[in-house]
């Protein structure tokens, strides 16, 4: 099952995670934002829906960067992260508990999920 996935990074250089809601599923935990890709997206668009849905942002897909991708045995999501740079409307919390800009050196002080974890090592690698 396909997950999208969003680093999205400020002129300084800050991170923006997204700490999921507390009493779901990895409850707490800080994530790039982004969810499943539904059925009839591609995984461009899903994220594009996502980031409005999460952070009420609009992003253009042409501004969105493949990156690097995550999985694990057993799991039957694999997550695609992606880099952008450009989105209009300043990002608000509006289906999780928390966002946060976060310095590159600061993200793996911030308890992710298992997928998450890869994916911000290699950020932190590509820039
Ligand atoms: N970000 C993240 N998600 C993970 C990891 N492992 C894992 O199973 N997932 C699952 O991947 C899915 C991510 O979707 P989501 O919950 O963020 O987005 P969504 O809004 O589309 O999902 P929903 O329909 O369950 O609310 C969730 O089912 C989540 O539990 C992980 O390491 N990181």
């Amino acid at each position: 099952m396909p997950v999208v996935a969003a680093a999205l990074i400020a002129a300084n250089g800050r991170i923006l995670l997204h700490q999921r809601k507390l009493d779901g599923a990895l409850g707490g935990l800080w994530e790039f934002p982004g969810g499943k890709v539904e059925p009839g997206e591609n995984p461009d668009s899903a994220l594009v829906r996502e980031l409005a849905e999460e952070l009420g942002v609009a992003v253009d897909p042409a501004d969105l960067v493949y990156l690097a991708s995550a999985s694990e045995p057993g799991n039957p999501h694999v997550i695609l992260l992606y880099t952008c740079r450009v989105w209009a409307g300043e990002p608000v919390c509006l289906a999780g508990e928390a966002i946060a800009w976060v310095a590159p050196q600061d993200l793996l002080a911030h308890e992710m999920p298992p997928l998450d974890v890869p994916l911000a090592q290699a950020l932190i690698s590509s820039i």
